[in-house]
Protein backbone atom coordinates (compact mmCIF):
# COMPACT_ATOMS: atom_id res chain seq x y z
CA UNK A 1 0.00 0.00 0.00
CA UNK A 2 2.75 2.38 0.75
CA UNK A 3 4.40 1.18 -2.35
CA UNK A 4 1.02 2.09 -4.33
CA UNK A 5 1.42 5.68 -2.13
CA UNK A 6 4.56 6.64 -2.85
CA UNK A 7 4.08 5.68 -6.55
CA UNK A 8 0.84 8.41 -6.78
CA UNK A 9 2.90 10.90 -5.58
CA UNK A 10 5.35 10.18 -7.88
CA UNK A 11 2.64 10.35 -10.26
CA UNK A 12 1.23 13.89 -8.76
CA UNK A 13 4.84 15.19 -8.11
CA UNK A 14 5.28 15.16 -12.23
CA UNK A 15 7.52 11.81 -12.22
CA UNK A 16 9.97 12.95 -9.29
CA UNK A 17 12.10 10.25 -9.76
CA UNK A 18 12.86 10.17 -6.13
CA UNK A 19 9.43 8.98 -5.35
CA UNK A 20 10.01 6.33 -7.96
CA UNK A 21 12.48 4.77 -6.20
CA UNK A 22 11.17 5.14 -2.99
CA UNK A 23 7.41 3.34 -4.58
CA UNK A 24 9.90 0.35 -6.09
CA UNK A 25 11.84 0.38 -2.79
CA UNK A 26 8.11 -0.90 -0.66
CA UNK A 27 7.65 -3.46 -3.75
CA UNK A 28 11.21 -4.66 -3.61
CA UNK A 29 10.78 -5.00 0.31
CA UNK A 30 7.66 -6.83 0.43
CA UNK A 31 8.98 -9.32 -2.47
CA UNK A 32 12.33 -9.65 0.28
CA UNK A 33 10.23 -10.28 3.12
CA UNK A 34 7.94 -13.31 1.20
CA UNK A 35 11.33 -14.89 -0.22
CA UNK A 36 12.20 -15.31 3.48
CA UNK A 37 8.67 -16.17 4.70
CA UNK A 38 8.85 -19.17 2.79
CA UNK A 39 12.28 -20.64 4.17
CA UNK A 40 10.37 -22.72 6.58
CA UNK A 41 8.11 -24.42 3.37
CA UNK A 42 10.73 -24.73 0.56
CA UNK A 43 13.92 -25.91 0.44
CA UNK A 44 15.59 -23.50 -1.99
CA UNK A 45 18.40 -21.55 -0.42
CA UNK A 46 19.22 -19.71 -3.37
CA UNK A 47 15.84 -17.96 -3.38
CA UNK A 48 14.86 -17.97 0.07
CA UNK A 49 18.00 -17.27 1.51
CA UNK A 50 20.46 -15.55 -1.12
CA UNK A 51 17.53 -13.72 -3.45
CA UNK A 52 15.85 -12.68 -0.25
CA UNK A 53 18.80 -10.71 1.54
CA UNK A 54 20.23 -9.61 -1.55
CA UNK A 55 16.14 -7.59 -2.47
CA UNK A 56 15.94 -6.73 1.52
CA UNK A 57 19.63 -4.65 1.24
CA UNK A 58 18.30 -3.40 -1.88
CA UNK A 59 15.49 -1.61 -0.51
CA UNK A 60 17.31 0.31 1.86
CA UNK A 61 19.68 0.96 -0.92
CA UNK A 62 16.78 2.48 -3.18
CA UNK A 63 15.55 4.28 -0.16
CA UNK A 64 19.19 5.83 0.01
CA UNK A 65 19.83 6.35 -3.63
CA UNK A 66 16.15 8.39 -3.63
CA UNK A 67 17.15 10.36 -1.50
CA UNK A 68 20.42 11.26 -2.93
CA UNK A 69 18.55 11.82 -5.57
CA UNK A 70 16.11 14.04 -3.83
CA UNK A 71 18.67 16.25 -1.94
CA UNK A 72 21.30 16.86 -4.99
CA UNK A 73 18.96 16.57 -8.09
CA UNK A 74 20.98 13.82 -9.45
CA UNK A 75 22.48 10.35 -9.18
CA UNK A 76 26.32 10.88 -10.83
CA UNK A 77 28.16 8.77 -12.50
CA UNK A 78 30.31 8.43 -9.45
CA UNK A 79 27.53 7.97 -6.84
CA UNK A 80 26.07 5.05 -9.23
CA UNK A 81 29.67 3.40 -9.44
CA UNK A 82 29.94 4.01 -5.41
CA UNK A 83 27.15 1.76 -5.25
CA UNK A 84 27.67 -0.97 -7.46
CA UNK A 85 30.78 -1.35 -6.26
CA UNK A 86 29.56 -1.54 -2.63
CA UNK A 87 26.14 -4.15 -3.99
CA UNK A 88 29.69 -6.18 -5.28
CA UNK A 89 31.06 -6.14 -1.68
CA UNK A 90 27.93 -7.44 -0.20
CA UNK A 91 26.96 -9.81 -2.47
CA UNK A 92 30.44 -11.79 -2.58
CA UNK A 93 30.79 -12.82 1.06
CA UNK A 94 26.80 -13.25 0.38
CA UNK A 95 27.36 -15.30 -2.18
CA UNK A 96 29.71 -17.51 0.34
CA UNK A 97 27.81 -17.55 3.49
CA UNK A 98 24.03 -18.14 1.95
CA UNK A 99 24.07 -21.85 3.17
CA UNK A 100 26.08 -21.15 6.34
CA UNK A 101 22.84 -21.01 8.34
CA UNK A 102 21.87 -17.77 9.95
CA UNK A 103 25.43 -15.80 8.62
CA UNK A 104 23.73 -14.00 5.46
CA UNK A 105 20.89 -12.55 8.01
CA UNK A 106 23.42 -11.24 10.24
CA UNK A 107 25.57 -9.61 7.00
CA UNK A 108 22.37 -8.46 5.44
CA UNK A 109 21.26 -6.58 8.82
CA UNK A 110 24.57 -5.13 9.66
CA UNK A 111 24.72 -3.74 5.76
CA UNK A 112 21.04 -2.30 6.18
CA UNK A 113 22.47 -0.39 9.63
CA UNK A 114 25.16 0.71 7.75
CA UNK A 115 22.83 2.26 4.72
CA UNK A 116 20.43 3.67 7.57
CA UNK A 117 23.12 5.31 9.11
CA UNK A 118 24.97 6.92 5.95
CA UNK A 119 21.20 8.20 5.21
CA UNK A 120 21.04 9.89 8.99
CA UNK A 121 24.57 11.70 7.62
CA UNK A 122 22.89 12.41 4.37
CA UNK A 123 19.81 14.12 5.84
CA UNK A 124 22.37 16.53 8.38
CA UNK A 125 23.29 18.37 4.99
CA UNK A 126 20.00 18.99 3.92
CA UNK A 127 18.83 22.60 4.22
CA UNK A 128 15.14 22.36 4.96
CA UNK A 129 12.14 24.43 5.99
CA UNK A 130 9.69 23.45 8.14
CA UNK A 131 12.98 21.38 9.67
CA UNK A 132 10.97 18.56 11.19
CA UNK A 133 10.22 16.02 8.55
CA UNK A 134 14.45 15.75 8.58
CA UNK A 135 14.39 15.25 12.46
CA UNK A 136 11.76 13.04 11.94
CA UNK A 137 13.06 11.00 9.59
CA UNK A 138 16.63 11.03 10.88
CA UNK A 139 14.90 9.70 14.32
CA UNK A 140 13.74 6.98 12.19
CA UNK A 141 16.57 5.94 10.41
CA UNK A 142 18.17 5.74 13.81
CA UNK A 143 15.96 3.15 15.59
CA UNK A 144 15.72 1.28 12.62
CA UNK A 145 19.27 1.45 12.61
CA UNK A 146 20.06 0.29 16.07
CA UNK A 147 17.08 -2.24 15.33
CA UNK A 148 19.48 -3.66 12.89
CA UNK A 149 22.52 -3.93 15.17
CA UNK A 150 20.19 -5.18 17.82
CA UNK A 151 19.40 -8.09 14.87
CA UNK A 152 22.89 -8.94 14.31
CA UNK A 153 23.77 -9.55 18.10
CA UNK A 154 20.60 -11.61 18.67
CA UNK A 155 21.39 -13.83 15.17
CA UNK A 156 25.46 -14.09 15.69
CA UNK A 157 25.22 -16.82 18.71
CA UNK A 158 22.72 -18.66 16.51
CA UNK A 159 25.51 -18.78 13.20
CA UNK A 160 25.57 -22.23 12.44
CA UNK A 161 23.20 -24.11 14.24
CA UNK A 162 19.83 -25.47 13.12
CA UNK A 163 17.95 -23.13 14.87
CA UNK A 164 14.86 -21.39 12.83
CA UNK A 165 16.15 -17.53 13.92
CA UNK A 166 12.28 -15.85 13.15
CA UNK A 167 11.25 -18.47 15.21
CA UNK A 168 12.55 -17.18 18.09
CA UNK A 169 10.11 -14.37 19.78
CA UNK A 170 13.04 -11.98 20.35
CA UNK A 171 13.70 -11.92 16.67
CA UNK A 172 10.03 -11.54 15.87
CA UNK A 173 9.26 -8.63 17.81
CA UNK A 174 12.30 -7.36 16.06
CA UNK A 175 10.59 -8.17 12.50
CA UNK A 176 7.72 -6.16 13.84
CA UNK A 177 9.47 -3.23 14.47
CA UNK A 178 11.32 -3.29 11.01
CA UNK A 179 8.08 -3.45 9.36
CA UNK A 180 6.31 -0.10 11.48
CA UNK A 181 9.46 1.52 10.70
CA UNK A 182 9.12 0.65 6.97
CA UNK A 183 5.80 2.08 7.09
CA UNK A 184 6.85 5.31 9.13
CA UNK A 185 9.51 5.86 6.84
CA UNK A 186 7.58 5.44 3.72
CA UNK A 187 4.61 7.83 4.98
CA UNK A 188 7.21 10.57 5.70
CA UNK A 189 9.35 10.73 2.91
CA UNK A 190 7.06 12.56 0.97
CA UNK A 191 6.80 15.58 3.91
CA UNK A 192 10.83 16.15 3.13
CA UNK A 193 9.58 17.25 -0.58
CA UNK A 194 6.61 19.48 0.39
CA UNK A 195 9.14 21.13 3.12
CA UNK A 196 11.23 21.85 -1.03
CA UNK A 197 8.20 22.93 -2.36
CA UNK A 198 7.13 24.95 0.20
CA UNK A 199 10.89 26.87 -0.06
CA UNK A 200 10.41 27.37 -3.25
CA UNK A 201 7.13 28.89 -3.43
CA UNK A 202 8.14 31.12 -0.58
CA UNK A 203 11.35 32.18 -2.70
CA UNK A 204 9.37 32.80 -5.68
CA UNK A 205 6.75 34.79 -4.16
CA UNK A 206 9.45 36.69 -1.80
CA UNK A 207 12.07 37.11 -4.04
CA UNK A 208 13.41 39.04 -7.33
CA UNK A 209 14.20 36.46 -10.17
CA UNK A 210 17.11 37.80 -11.37
CA UNK A 211 18.74 39.18 -8.27
CA UNK A 212 17.50 37.33 -5.57
CA UNK A 213 16.92 40.28 -3.45
CA UNK A 214 13.79 40.67 -2.15
CA UNK A 215 11.24 41.94 -4.54
CA UNK A 216 8.68 45.03 -4.07
CA UNK A 217 5.87 43.65 -2.47
CA UNK A 218 8.22 42.09 -0.15
CA UNK A 219 10.83 44.98 0.31
CA UNK A 220 7.54 46.90 1.50
CA UNK A 221 6.25 44.28 3.78
CA UNK A 222 9.41 44.00 5.74
CA UNK A 223 10.24 47.51 5.58
CA UNK A 224 6.98 48.69 7.23
CA UNK A 225 7.43 45.97 9.42
CA UNK A 226 11.04 47.53 10.26
CA UNK A 227 9.39 50.65 10.60
CA UNK A 228 6.97 49.97 13.44
CA UNK A 229 10.03 48.25 15.05
CA UNK A 230 11.85 51.17 15.17
CA UNK A 231 9.38 53.42 16.17
CA UNK A 232 8.57 51.06 19.02
CA UNK A 233 12.43 51.42 19.71
CA UNK A 234 12.94 55.20 19.07
CA UNK A 235 15.61 54.21 16.35
CA UNK A 236 16.16 56.54 13.65
CA UNK A 237 15.63 54.93 10.09
CA UNK A 238 17.35 55.67 6.54
CA UNK A 239 16.10 55.00 3.52
CA UNK A 240 18.21 54.91 0.18
CA UNK A 241 16.91 54.70 -3.46
CA UNK A 242 19.60 53.28 -5.49
CA UNK A 243 19.73 54.06 -9.40
CA UNK A 244 21.87 52.83 -12.17
CA UNK A 245 23.28 55.56 -13.85
CA UNK A 246 22.92 55.40 -17.97
CA UNK A 247 21.71 51.73 -17.75
CA UNK A 248 19.30 51.83 -21.06
CA UNK A 249 23.30 53.14 -23.08
CA UNK A 250 24.76 49.65 -21.23
CA UNK A 251 21.61 47.54 -22.53
CA UNK A 252 21.66 49.60 -26.14
CA UNK A 253 25.41 48.89 -26.21
CA UNK A 254 25.84 45.33 -25.09
CA UNK A 255 22.13 44.17 -25.49
CA UNK A 256 19.84 42.59 -22.56
CA UNK A 257 21.55 39.62 -21.05
CA UNK A 258 24.43 41.77 -20.10
CA UNK A 259 22.34 44.60 -18.79
CA UNK A 260 20.53 41.73 -16.45
CA UNK A 261 23.97 40.28 -15.57
CA UNK A 262 25.42 44.27 -14.43
CA UNK A 263 21.71 44.30 -12.74
CA UNK A 264 22.99 40.89 -10.80
CA UNK A 265 26.47 42.07 -9.83
CA UNK A 266 25.21 45.35 -8.52
CA UNK A 267 22.90 43.48 -6.51
CA UNK A 268 25.84 40.74 -5.46
CA UNK A 269 27.86 44.19 -4.72
CA UNK A 270 24.91 45.79 -2.59
CA UNK A 271 24.34 42.32 -0.45
CA UNK A 272 28.08 42.35 0.33
CA UNK A 273 28.47 46.43 1.23
CA UNK A 274 25.42 46.39 3.56
CA UNK A 275 24.64 44.35 6.66
CA UNK A 276 22.81 41.94 7.17
CA UNK A 277 20.27 43.41 9.08
CA UNK A 278 19.29 45.98 5.79
CA UNK A 279 16.34 44.84 3.31
CA UNK A 280 17.68 45.27 0.49
CA UNK A 281 14.94 45.14 -2.52
CA UNK A 282 14.60 45.42 -6.60
CA UNK A 283 11.60 47.93 -6.77
CA UNK A 284 11.33 47.51 -10.46
CA UNK A 285 13.88 47.83 -13.08
CA UNK A 286 17.32 49.40 -12.56
CA UNK A 287 15.89 50.92 -9.15
CA UNK A 288 16.90 49.37 -5.58
CA UNK A 289 15.96 50.46 -2.11
CA UNK A 290 17.52 49.70 1.08
CA UNK A 291 15.86 50.22 4.41
CA UNK A 292 18.75 50.37 7.19
CA UNK A 293 17.08 49.88 10.80
CA UNK A 294 18.60 51.55 13.90
CA UNK A 295 21.39 53.62 11.82
CA UNK A 296 22.23 57.38 11.88
CA UNK A 297 22.46 59.92 9.19
CA UNK A 298 26.06 60.10 9.00
CA UNK A 299 26.75 56.69 9.11
CA UNK A 300 24.15 55.92 6.15
CA UNK A 301 25.85 58.88 4.16
CA UNK A 302 29.14 56.91 4.29
CA UNK A 303 27.88 53.46 3.71
CA UNK A 304 25.83 55.08 0.67
CA UNK A 305 29.35 56.33 -0.42
CA UNK A 306 31.02 53.60 -0.09
CA UNK A 307 28.73 51.97 -2.55
CA UNK A 308 28.58 54.35 -4.48
CA UNK A 309 32.85 53.82 -4.96
CA UNK A 310 33.07 50.19 -4.94
CA UNK A 311 30.68 50.20 -7.52
CA UNK A 312 32.13 52.11 -9.75
CA UNK A 313 35.69 50.95 -8.94
CA UNK A 314 34.84 47.32 -9.67
CA UNK A 315 36.41 45.83 -12.09
CA UNK A 316 33.52 45.59 -14.27
CA UNK A 317 33.91 42.84 -16.94
CA UNK A 318 30.77 40.75 -17.81
CA UNK A 319 30.98 38.07 -20.35
CA UNK A 320 34.84 39.60 -21.72
CA UNK A 321 32.31 43.04 -22.10
CA UNK A 322 34.05 45.96 -20.08
CA UNK A 323 30.75 47.64 -18.72
CA UNK A 324 30.97 50.85 -17.02
CA UNK A 325 28.73 51.13 -14.22
CA UNK A 326 28.11 53.98 -11.27
CA UNK A 327 25.08 54.56 -9.31
CA UNK A 328 23.45 57.46 -7.59
CA UNK A 329 21.71 57.03 -4.28
CA UNK A 330 19.29 59.43 -2.90
CA UNK A 331 18.86 58.87 1.13
CA UNK A 332 16.14 59.97 3.69
CA UNK A 333 15.93 59.09 6.84
CA UNK A 334 13.85 59.91 10.42
CA UNK A 335 14.52 59.81 14.28
CA UNK A 336 12.47 57.50 15.61
CA UNK A 337 10.62 56.49 12.51
CA UNK A 338 7.81 59.22 12.43
CA UNK A 339 7.29 58.87 8.97
CA UNK A 340 5.87 56.25 6.88
CA UNK A 341 7.38 54.26 4.58
CA UNK A 342 5.88 55.82 1.44
CA UNK A 343 7.07 59.15 2.28
CA UNK A 344 10.64 58.21 3.36
CA UNK A 345 10.53 56.32 0.13
CA UNK A 346 9.29 59.58 -1.91
CA UNK A 347 12.07 61.58 0.03
CA UNK A 348 14.69 59.19 -0.86
CA UNK A 349 13.66 59.40 -4.19
CA UNK A 350 13.48 63.56 -4.59
CA UNK A 351 17.13 63.47 -3.16
CA UNK A 352 17.73 60.57 -6.02
CA UNK A 353 16.20 62.93 -8.32
CA UNK A 354 19.04 65.77 -7.09
CA UNK A 355 21.92 62.73 -7.44
CA UNK A 356 21.49 62.52 -10.64
CA UNK A 357 21.17 66.49 -11.18
CA UNK A 358 24.28 66.91 -9.34
CA UNK A 359 26.31 64.39 -12.20
CA UNK A 360 25.11 61.09 -10.83
CA UNK A 361 27.58 58.88 -8.86
CA UNK A 362 27.00 59.83 -6.03
CA UNK A 363 24.90 60.05 -2.89
CA UNK A 364 22.61 63.38 -2.09
CA UNK A 365 20.52 63.04 1.06
CA UNK A 366 16.72 64.78 1.41
CA UNK A 367 17.17 68.08 2.74
CA UNK A 368 14.39 67.27 4.78
CA UNK A 369 16.34 64.74 6.61
CA UNK A 370 19.51 67.64 7.09
CA UNK A 371 17.43 69.77 8.99
CA UNK A 372 16.31 66.94 11.40
CA UNK A 373 20.07 65.71 11.55
N1 LIG B 1 18.68 44.41 -18.92
C1 LIG B 1 17.65 44.91 -18.24
N2 LIG B 1 17.31 46.19 -18.42
C2 LIG B 1 16.29 46.69 -17.73
C3 LIG B 1 15.58 45.93 -16.82
N3 LIG B 1 14.61 46.71 -16.27
C4 LIG B 1 14.74 47.93 -16.83
N4 LIG B 1 15.75 47.94 -17.72
C5 LIG B 1 16.24 49.01 -18.56
O1 LIG B 1 16.75 50.06 -17.77
C6 LIG B 1 16.77 51.24 -18.59
C7 LIG B 1 16.37 52.41 -17.75
O2 LIG B 1 16.54 53.55 -18.52
P1 LIG B 1 16.26 55.01 -18.02
O3 LIG B 1 15.04 55.03 -17.13
O4 LIG B 1 16.25 55.90 -19.22
O5 LIG B 1 17.46 55.34 -17.09
P2 LIG B 1 19.02 55.35 -17.33
O6 LIG B 1 19.41 55.06 -18.73
O7 LIG B 1 19.62 54.48 -16.28
O8 LIG B 1 19.39 56.83 -17.06
P3 LIG B 1 19.49 57.57 -15.66
O9 LIG B 1 18.64 56.80 -14.68
O10 LIG B 1 18.93 58.94 -15.91
O11 LIG B 1 20.91 57.60 -15.27
C8 LIG B 1 15.83 50.98 -19.77
O12 LIG B 1 16.59 50.85 -20.93
C9 LIG B 1 15.15 49.65 -19.40
O13 LIG B 1 14.89 48.89 -20.56
C10 LIG B 1 15.93 44.56 -16.64
O14 LIG B 1 15.37 43.80 -15.87
N5 LIG B 1 16.99 44.11 -17.37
Amino acid sequence: MIGCYLAMVYMLRRHDQCFLLWSVACFVFVAGGCAAGIRTYVDMPLLTYLLADVLLLLSPALVVAGLVLFLRGQLSARAKQQAALLLTLFLLPLAMLYQVSNASTALTSFSIAVLFIYAIVLLKNARLTPVFPVYILQLFFAVHASLMVLQVILVLPLIGEEHRTFSLPSLQWVLLGHVLLTTSTGLMLPLLSFSLTENQLLRLTELDDLTQLLNRREFFKRANLALLHSRRQQHSVVVLMIDLDHFKQINDQWGHAIGDLALKKVADLLKVGLRTSDLIGRLGGEEFAVLMPNTSAEQAALIGQRLCERIAHHAWEIEARPVKLTVSVGGASCVAALQDLKQLLADADNALYQAKAQGRNRIVFDSEFEKQT
